[in-house]
C-alpha cells in the first residue's frame, strides 16, 4: 500500500532535498552514498523499514538498535539522516517520514554513485520502539553460511534473486578487518586461509590486516571502482576476489542457485541495474508502519515528545 506519489501534495519535491543534502555532504566525504545505502537495509531487516534503526539508546528506548552487534562502531551517516530530515521539514514541516527518507536516500545515494534510479514507493510511517536483539539476530554477518544468509533473507520475504542483486551494494563503500580477517591466517581452524581468496589479492589483505591489528582499518569493498556503483562487485567474485566470506560464497558454494545470477550480473550490468532497483523496492516493502499506525517523527533520533 506504499506509493510513488504519497507526498506529491503535501511534499513534492522531497526527492530532490533529498539528493541535495546528499551532494552536499558528498563533497567532504566520498563514502557517505554507501553508509546511506546501508543504513535502509538494517533498519528495513528489523521489524521492517519503519526508523527503528535511528532511535538514540535514551529514556524509553533502553537498548538501541544502534547498539547492537551488527551497528555498532560500524553504521554510519546518521549525521547526514539528520541534515536530510532538518532540510525536508523547513520545507514540509511534520510530514515526511524518516522511514521514507531512509529509502529516498539509498536511492539518491545509488544513483549518485552512478548506479540505477527507480520510484521510491512511499508512505512508511516510524516505529515508537527499537529492537536490539532483533538488530543482532535478523542482520546477517558476514561469517555465516550461504544457507544462513538465504534463511535470514527469506525470513523478510526475500528470495536468492534479491540476496545477490541486494549483495551488490557492495559495489561501493568499506569494510573494517574485523569483518573479514577469520579469513586471511587461520580459515575455520584450517592453519591456512580461506582457499577461496585469490593469491596476491590475499597478500594485499594479509598486509593491510596484520594478524595482531586492532581490526578497524577500513578497505574497499571493491578496489576496482571503490565509490562507483558498477557490477564490479560480480566480476570480482569470478576472479576470487571478494572481500567478505559472504561475498565469496554467493558464488564459490558448490551447486549453489546464486552462481548463474551472478554470472548473469557480472556479464550484464544493465540486468543487475534492473534487478538491483526492484530488489530495493522489495526491501523497502518489508512490514512498513502505514495509516496511523506509528508516528512521524519529527526528530529521527527519538520518539515525539520524549
Ligand atoms: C548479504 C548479507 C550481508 C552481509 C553479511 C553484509 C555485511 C557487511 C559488512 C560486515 C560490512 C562492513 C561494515 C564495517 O566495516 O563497518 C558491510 C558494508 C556495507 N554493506 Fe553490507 N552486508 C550484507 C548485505 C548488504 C545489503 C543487502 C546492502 C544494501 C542493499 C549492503 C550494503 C552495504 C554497504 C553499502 C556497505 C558499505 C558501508 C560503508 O562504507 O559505510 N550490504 N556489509
Ligand atoms: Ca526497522
Amino acid at each position: 500500500q506504499l506509493s510513488s506519489t504519497f507526498y506529491s501534495n503535501t511534499c513534492p519535491n522531497v526527492s530532490s532535498i533529498v539528493s541535495n543534502v546528499i551532494q552536499q555532504a558528498l563533497q567532504s566525504d566520498t563514502r557517505i552514498t554507501a553508509s546511506l545505502t546501508r543504513l535502509h537495509f538494517h533498519d528495513c531487516f528489523v521489524n521492517g523499514c519503519d526508523a527503528s534503526l535511528l532511535l538514540d539508546q535514551s529514556g524509553n528506548i533502553t537498548q538501541s538498535e544502534k547498539n547492537a552487534t551488527p551497528n555498532n562502531n560500524s553504521a554510519r551517516g546518521f549525521g547526514v539522516v539528520d541534515s536530510i530530515k532538518t532540510a525536508v521539514e523547513n520545507s514540509c514541516p511534520g510530514v515526511v517520514s524518516c522511514a521514507d527518507i531512509l529509502a529516498l536516500a539509498a536511492e539518491a545515494s545509488v544513483s549518485l554513485a552512478g548506479g540505477p534510479s527507480w520510484n521510491v514507493l512511499l508512505g512508511r510511517r516510524d516505529s515508537l520502539i527499537a529492537n536490539q536483539s532483533g538488530a543482532n539476530s535478523s542482520i546477517p554477518s558476514p561469517t555465516e553460511s550461504l544457507a544462513n544468509i538465504t534463511a535470514k533473507f527469506s525470513a523478510v520475504g526475500l528470495n536468492t534473486t534479491d540476496l545477490v542483486a541486494l549483495s551488490g551494494a557492495h559495489t561501493f563503500g568499506r569494510a573494517q578487518c574485523r569483518f573479514f580477517n577469520q579469513r586471511l591466517f587461520n580459515f575455520s581452524g584450517t592453519g591456512s586461509p580461506d582457499p577461496t581468496l585469490n593469491s596476491t589479492f590475499l597478500s594485499t589483505l594479509q598486509q593491510k590486516c596484520p594478524q595482531n591489528g586492532n581490526g578497524t582499518t577500513l578497505n574497499n569493498l571493491d578496489p576496482s571502482s571503490i565509490d562507483t556503483f558498477d557490477n564490479n562487485y560480480y566480476a570480482n567474485l569470478l576472479t576470487n576476489q571478494g572481500l567478505l566470506q559472504t561475498d565469496q560464497e554467493l558464488f564459490s558454494t558448490n551447486g549453489s542457485a546464486t552462481i548463474s545470477i551472478v554470472n548473469n550480473f557480472a556479464n550484464n550490468q544493465t540486468e543487475f541495474f534492473q534487478a538491483f532497483a526492484q530488489s530495493m523496492i522489495n526491501m523497502g516493502n518489508i512490514n512498513p508502519l502505514t495509516g496511523n499506525q506509528g508516528e512521524i517523527r519529527s526528530d529521527c533520533k527519538k520518539v515525539n515528545g520524549s
